[in-house]
């Protein structure tokens, strides 16, 4: 057993034990390029300086899915929010990202099921697998440089912790599995999380572990289980030396950047670097660790889970939201924060985003002299668009502050909607379209950059929802008109009988007041002009756009 200093490894209480301080020694700033971003490294509890050995080849390995079930929209979170860092760091600040993932698909939840399922550990990880990366691929997220399966790297592991054993930092047992010893590595155990390994021995009577906190490196093989041979005997790799072998096998002893959700800082990268350090012996193996906050579901403490079956799987949450929606509200929040999940925070980043697109559409059409002009603010604008880039880009290099930098797009974008709106009314006048090309070319840039496109409103639903929708608007619209129009016109009456008439027909007009009241709610404006024509638009995104986090 492991005895924690600090709250317990639950994954919300271990980011205040992050917060802690650790045991292990202190951070090394790595020797290299500064990328000009700051990030929150879990190492040292604090935001550093981003410093790659080379920024043309910056090492970045990132935990990837066990792959026994569907996967759900807690995983879409961690790999989507990494994504936009990814592609941040690409496009933004100029780094040329090698990333390796790891598919594990050998463990004890894999065979559990393969066994439910009657089918080989084999077949069931490939069907998950292949249906992982449609997921992965529908969401947007790119590949990684290179996927490494641990039933393909089973040599390197056996190499791996026979170096281990060769340090004395591991013991193999008379049952065949092979064991890291906690004692060996004293206190340089501890480097992400304030935990001290107890001496205590292990209680169990069918363990030959030596200590209680000592974790398994190789499995000896339980009849009928898969197994590979190994100088132990029969079996397979443990579960945290697959991600050390792996990575050094591609990355060799020093990784510039480490990924996982939080639930992996303890124990499984805790034990990463345990491992690691020893076979490389080196002091400082991966140079930054960061984590994503968890996807709850509202209500719930717990995170979404295949295990506590309180989960949507990808492909479900595909048929109602856009990848693209899916990602505007992950950038609403820090990548490091807990995010929960509830139809009203999605259907306010799916307005948000129509409201971008419809901007475009707007101010596209200012551009070609399609929208009635008259005098815009131009000095403000262009000064307007000048202090967003900076903002924005100052907001990314901040631990990859993408709420903020939503909220300064959104600013933007509310300044010049109102100069559109406001222009469109007056007829004639001098124009200025390229101060809202730039502001076009600018705003869509930025969304491109982190993997959305404003190109039109096709974006905001699943699958074939828009289309239907906007028809459905339309229709609405125009069936809300002809009420209103019988009931505003009363050709042949006068007088007194007008009146009446005018009065009966009265909760038909109010009916459609109430529609579009209701309609608004949605992020719909219905516009009458008299008693001839209703158009309809989508609200400014500014109106639907929360604060961001302090
Ligand atoms: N609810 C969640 N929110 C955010 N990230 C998550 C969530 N659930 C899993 N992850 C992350 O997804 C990645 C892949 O996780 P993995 O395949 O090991 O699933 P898991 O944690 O076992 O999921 P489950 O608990 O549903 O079985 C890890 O980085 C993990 O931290
Ligand atoms: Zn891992």
């Amino acid at each position: 057993m492991l005895r924690a200093c600090g709250p317990g490894p639950g994954s919300l209480l271990l980011r205040e034990a992050l917060a802690l301080g650790r045991r292990g020694r202190v951070w090394q700033r790595p020797q290299g390029q500064d990328t000009g971003v700051q990030v929150h490294n879990s190492l040292t509890g604090k935001k550093e300086p981003l410093i790659v050995a080379r920024t043309d080849a910056v090492s970045w390995y990132s935990c990837g899915p066990t792959v026994y079930d569907h996967a759900h929209l807690g995983h879409a979170c961690s790999y989507v929010r990494f994504d936009i860092i990814r592609r941040i760091l690409t496009k933004v600040f100029g780094c040329n990202v090698i990333m390796a993932m790891s598919i594990t698909d050998v463990d004890d939840k894999i065979i559990r099921r393969a066994n439910e399922m009657n089918v080989s550990p084999a077949s069931l990880a490939s069907l998950f697998e292949e249906e992982f990366k449609q997921d992965m691929a529908a969401l947007k997220v790119l590949p990684p440089t290179v996927y490494l399966r641990v039933t393909e790297n089973i040599p390197q592991i056996i190499a791996f912790i026979e170096g281990i054993i060769a340090h004395g930092h591991a013991y193999s047992t008379a049952s065949g599995s092979v064991y890291f010893d906690l004692q060996a590595r004293g206190d340089k155990y501890g480097r992400l999380v304030n935990v001290v390994p107890s001496a205590a021995p292990e209680p169990a009577v069918d363990s030959d572990k030596r200590h209680a906190s000592d974790f398994a490196l190789w499995k000896a093989a339980k009849p009928q289980e898969v197994f590979w041979t190994s100088p132990w005997g029969d079996g397979r790799p443990g579960w945290h030396i697959e991600c050390s072998a792996m990575a050094s096998e591609v990355f060799g002893s020093q990784l510039d950047i480490h990924t996982g959700g939080i639930d992996l800082a303890f124990p499984h990268h805790e034990n990463e670097i345990a491992q690691s350090e020893v076979f490389h012996q080196c002091q400082q193996w991966g140079n930054y660790f960061l984590h994503s906050g968890h996807l709850h579901v509202k209500g719930n403490e717990e995170k979404m889970s295949k295990s506590l079956k309180n989960y949507i799987t990808i492909k479900d949450f595909l048929q109602t939201f856009s990848p693209d929606v899916f990602r505007l509200f992950c950038m609403r929040t820090s990548y490091r924060s807990a995010i929960e999940y509830s139809d009203s925070t999605l259907l306010e980043a799916k307005h948000t985003l129509l409201g971008l697109t419809s901007f475009i559409e707007d101010a596209r059409a200012y551009v070609r002299g399609q929208l009635t002009c008259g005098p815009v603010g131009e000095d403000v604008l262009w000064e307007r668009l000048s202090i967003t880039k900076k903002a924005v880009k100052a907001a990314l290099a901040n631990d990859f502050d993408t709420p903020r930098a939503v909220n300064a797009i959104l600013d933007l974008v509310h300044q010049a909607n109102r100069q559109l709106r406001a222009v469109s009314k007056e007829a004639g006048g001098p124009r200025s379209p390229t101060v809202f090309g730039a502001i076009i070319s600018y705003v869509e840039q930025f969304f491109e950059t982190v993997g959305i496109s404003l190109a039109n409103r096709q974006c905001v639903s699943g699958d074939s929802g828009t289309a239907a929708l906007h028809c459905v608007v339309d229709e609405l619209v125009r069936f809300r008109l002809k009420v209103r129009q019988y009931a505003l016109a009363t050709p042949g009456v006068t007088g007194a009988a007008r009146r009446q008439q005018l009065q009966e027909r009265q909760p038909l007009l109010e009916a459609c007041d109430a529609l579009r009241q209701d309609l608004a709610t949605h992020g719909i404006n219905i516009k009458d002009r008299g008693s001839t024509t209703s158009t309809w638009e989508l609200l400014d995104p500014w109106t639907t756009h929360q604060k961001p986090e302090s």
